[in-house]
């Protein structure tokens, strides 16, 4: 049975059963009302960004956020929200505090623990694996509307641990409109489908490009509408290939207009409707 049921997120929504047979452990420090992993079977789609930018933009909507860099081995959380100086120097037998980016946001990621950022990251999966999983047993989170979760990439073991020991609310997929990738991103919602966690639907990443003259949209892939990802999984929000999205490690939300934060705002919708 779940340790510590009552700081679990799906406390109160299980089944007799599924509590028997649930292995998730929770921090009895932490009180998180829903995670949210952002997720993607293919490298480079723009999940971490996506995630900054969606914890960001719930900031801004007056939620309290977390944002968890569960991509261990190529953690770029820590640049995209300007904390790549930070480290962790002290925990407690409590746990381990994340770092507070400015507007509140906490953040936890490998890299504060490695001593330079760029130190590689050579563990095996069963130790990264370990860490995913204590990023929610043992960093003192506290109390959080939304914990995001740049979840690691793929559909291989550390996805699955990631499933496993946290209690996801829902997954929001990342993807660019290309068969192959969207092929490979079908795989991880058939993936989410079987360990039973809901999927919100896809973002539409690098969907066009907008011509700064004119204003036309030009898609940049062709691909096979009928063959996107799958039948009954909803697209959110569609993004265009742009300058505010390349730059938001450095101009941040507010360097982001409108037209894109709607869009966002609209996985938000999704999101806050759970
Ligand atoms: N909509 C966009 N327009 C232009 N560039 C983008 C967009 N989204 C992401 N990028 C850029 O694409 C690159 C990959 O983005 P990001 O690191 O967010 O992807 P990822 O899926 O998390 O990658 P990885 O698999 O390496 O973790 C980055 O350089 C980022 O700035």
């Amino acid at each position: 049975m779940a340790d510590n049921c009552n700081s679990c997120p799906s406390n109160g929504t299980c089944s007799a059963e599924k509590k028997e047979t649930c292995m998730i452990e929770n921090n009895p420090l932490n009180n998180v009302k829903h995670i949210i992993g952002v997720m993607s079977g293919k490298g480079g789609v723009g999940k971490s960004t996506v995630s900054a930018v969606l914890a960001y933009e719930l900031l801004r909507n007056g939620f309290k956020v977390g944002l968890m860099d569960a991509d261990i081995t190529g953690p770029s959380i820590p640049r995209l929200v300007k904390l790549q100086d930070k480290r962790i120097t002290s925990s407690s037998e409590k746990g381990m505090l994340p770092i507070t980016a400015p507007g509140g946001l906490k953040v936890m990621s490998t890299n504060f623990l490695v001593e330079n950022e760029d130190s590689p990251v050579l563990w095996r999966g069963p130790i990264i694996g370990n860490l995913v999983k204590q990023f929610w047993t043992d960093v003192i989170w506290g109390d959080l509307d939304y914990l995001i979760v740049d979840m690691p990439p793929g559909t291989a073991d550390v996805a699955i641990t990631a499933m496993q020991s946290m209690p996801m609310s829902g997954i929001v997929m990342v993807t660019i409109p290309q068969d192959m990738v969207s092929m490979i991103v079908s795989k991880a919602v058939n993936m989410a489908n079987k360990m039973n966690v809901p999927v919100l639907g896809v973002i539409e990443n690098m969907s066009y490009i907008k011509c700064p003259n004119c204003s036309e949209t030009i898609d940049m892939f062709e691909y096979n509408d009928d063959n996107f990802i799958a039948p009954d999984v909803d697209i959110l929000c569609k993004l265009p290939m742009c300058k505010e999205l390349i730059n938001f490690a450095q101009k941040g939300i507010l360097g982001i207009g409108d037209d894109i934060l709607s869009e966002f705002n609209k996985v938000i919708a999704a999101i806050t409707k759970l």
